[in-house]
């Protein structure tokens, strides 16, 4: 398989140049499994580690490779096992905090006390899958949640309305969705009864990168499942390369299709957490941002000050208290966030 075939491109062709002189060569990040890798290895893939180096120079998580990495690695001739010396940068990354220190709890789904970093799931993605189910409670403010989500991470959001079969109100929570994000596109689909399936194809070209979000059950599995088809063409089943036909028990997460897509499907993924500074939000409730703007104070709430032109909005009906509420949650959320992790890099400098 050739690299372009798997994501490669010219940025990273630009970021391989100095490794290439030295004689390294560049492979992908299939899945990991504490500190072995699997990655593409021309037509297979092959296990590998980190160098000696790479580890002493890693200071958090997220330096470590992750899957959709590309990664420049080196392989000794009659060597079982690949050495990676590098990351090349990624385009961007699917995150999340990972609390890495004692004194957590979990209160209302949510991770308090402790200390956080960022952790890498998936990197070097072209499009997120945001999916709902439409047999389950249709939930606006749960898309807006992905939406930030996927925002944060520089990914472009599609919004997939799965089970269509069983929904007669299809326009009217499409509706809603114009109203959150507008420049998104959405589309319906049945993945069960296969209608309007196609729609996935556009974007699962000749080495595009995507993921599937969405809450437990809404058909996740089932649309990869469709897209894989009998086709099946997970890297596992491209021989490994570690002697004497023994394969590796790593399970593949970046699936390549025969139509030349990849899909990451990693567990992580499928998690649902917050993460970024607070202008991420910026994007997610852009018409929020924009009120603001005529609000009489700068630093102004939203809550009773005069002038403020958030709660006229209300007052007239063109904005949704529900939809304010919203955006003052996720925003606590983040601002709680962020002072954790300025207490933890303030400690971790003085290390
Ligand atoms: N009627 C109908 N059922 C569907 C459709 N798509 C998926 N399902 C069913 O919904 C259930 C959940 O689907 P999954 O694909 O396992 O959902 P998931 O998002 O992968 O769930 P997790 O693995 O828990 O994250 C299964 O019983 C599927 O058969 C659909 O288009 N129509
Ligand atoms: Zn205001």
């Amino acid at each position: 398989m050739e690299l372009h075939s798997q994501g490669w491109n010219a940025t990273f062709e630009e970021c391989f140049k100095s490794f290439k002189q030295k004689g390294l060569k560049a492979g992908r990040v299939i899945s990991k499994n504490k500190d072995i890798f699997l990655i593409t290895v021309e037509e297979k893939s092959l296990t590998a580690k980190i160098t000696g180096k790479f580890r002493f120079k890693a200071q958090f998580n997220k330096d470590f490779p992750a899957v959709g990495d590309w990664v420049v690695y080196e392989r000794k001739e009659n060597d079982n096992q690949a050495l990676i010396h590098a990351i090349l940068p990624r385009e961007n990354a699917y995150v999340r905090k990972l609390p890495i220190s004692g004194g957590r709890k979990f209160k209302k789904g949510m991770i308090e006390g402790g200390k956080t970093e960022e952790q890498v799931i998936a990197s070097n993605i072209n499009t997120a899958f945001i999916v709902i189910g439409l047999d389950n409670n249709f939930e606006i403010r749960r898309v807006e949640r992905f939406m930030t989500l996927v925002y944060n991470s520089g990914i472009e959001p599609v919004i997939i309305l799965n089970k269509v079969d069983l929904c007669f109100k299809v326009e009217e929570y499409i509706n809603q969705i114009k109203e959150v994000a507008d420049k998104v596109p959405v589309y319906s689909v049945s993945a069960g009864k296969n209608v309007n399936m196609d729609v996935f194809f556009k974007y699962l070209t000749c080495g595009k990168t995507v993921i599937f979000l969405g809450s437990s059950g809404v058909g996740k599995s089932t649309i990869t499942n469709f897209l894989v088809g009998d086709r099946k063409q997970k890297t596992q089943s491209i021989s490994t390369s570690t002697g004497k036909g023994k394969h590796t028990t790593t399970n593949s997460e970046l699936i390549f299709l025969q139509t030349g897509g990849i899909i990451i499907d990693t567990p992580g993924v499928r998690e649902l957490q917050l993460w970024g500074d607070e202008e991420v939000l910026d994007q997610s409730f852009e018409e929020i941002k924009q009120l603001s703007y005529d609000c009489k104070f700068n630093n102004c709430q939203h809550q009773e000050e005069p002038g403020c032109a958030i709660q006229k909005a209300i007052n007239d009906q063109r904005l949704s208290q529900s939809r304010l509420n919203s955006f003052k949650k996720q925003l606590a959320e983040l601002q709680k966030l962020n002072t954790r992790i300025r207490d933890f890099k303030k400690k971790s400098n003085k290390k």
